[in-house]
């Protein structure tokens, strides 16, 4: 018996990264999955990947996470293909240009990371949680980032849209409680995927990463997957307004 078996999912991003892992892994549990990605390449190859395995439980649909037209075909298309969506992971992020200081970060780079980010988190809340109301019930995983908690120099933008993640996921958890949706935010170290390829492809750098936390290894997607997987499905019912850490201890606190 899978742990998501009868689950409907919407997974945003699942082209790479985290997302396919997590597109892959709730499959296996028994989900269908609407896997959704802005970029075709990423799209087709997952489904490559899964389609032979999970024939019937899988479709992969174009999806700018910053349309909200694009929201409503996602919603539309979850409920005629699989009758409802149970499961939403706002997993679709960018890190956007990493070397800039707040002093010389633009407006328009703001406004390209704050768009994928927070305000595709938002309309995806949005959209889904009315089909949660119809369906009875729902949970909802925000993918945000320890720079939402921590801040991280040269990432401005990319750190204040985490942070937006972290307490809009409070707010909705809050409004939404008496609909039986749970909403929740998981708050990653470094992961080891395409995202970060920048940093864990220099040897000195990667090193200093895995130094930086007590468990010694890079991060990788599964880590992060398992953890969506449990604030999916049933097993976290009681969990809702949480901020999940998966950093390998890198900010254990006192
Ligand atoms: N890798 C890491 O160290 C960390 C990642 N995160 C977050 O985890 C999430 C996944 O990250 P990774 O797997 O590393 O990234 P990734 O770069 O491997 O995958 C992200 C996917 O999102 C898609 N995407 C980008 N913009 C989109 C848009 N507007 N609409 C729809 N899809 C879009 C990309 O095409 C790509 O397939 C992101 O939200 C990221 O910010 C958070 C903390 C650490
Ligand atoms: C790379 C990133 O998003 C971190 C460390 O939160």
């Amino acid at each position: 018996m899978g742990r998501l078996d009868g689950k409907v999912a919407v997974i945003t991003g699942a082209g790479s990264g985290q997302g396919a892992m997590e597109a892959e892994l709730f499959a296996r549990e028994g989900a269908k999955v609407v896997a959704t990605d802005m970029n075709d390449e990423h799209l087709g190859g997952l489904l490559e990947r899964l389609g032979e395995q999970y024939p019937d439980a899988v479709i992969g649909l174009r999806h700018d996470v910053t349309k909200e037209a694009d929201w409503q075909h996602i919603v539309e298309e979850a409920v005629g293909t699989f009758g409802k969506v149970d499961i939403l992971i706002n997993n679709a992020g960018i890190t956007g240009i990493t070397e800039f200081t707040l002093n010389k970060l633009t407006i328009e780079e703001w406004d390209k990371v704050m768009n994928v980010n927070a305000l595709g988190n938002f309309l995806g809340m949005k959209h889904v949680i009315p089909e949660m109301k119809r369906n009875g019930q729902g949970s909802i995983v925000n993918i945000s980032s320890l720079t939402g908690i921590s801040g991280l120099g040269g990432l401005t933008a990319y750190s204040a849209s985490k942070g937006a993640i972290r307490t809009m996921t409070k707010g909705a958890a809050r409004d939404f409680g008496g609909d039986h949706i749970r909403v929740n935010s998981i708050h990653p170290g470094y992961i080891e995927t395409p995202s970060t390829e920048y940093l864990t492809s220099n040897a000195d750098i990667r090193d200093a990463l895995i130094a930086a936390v007590p468990l010694k290894y890079l991060g990788q997607s599964e880590d992060v997957a398992y953890a969506a997987l449990f604030l999916a499905s049933d097993e976290a019912r009681f969990i809702t307004g949480e901020e999940l850490i998966i950093d390998g201890g890198q900010t254990i606190k006192e």
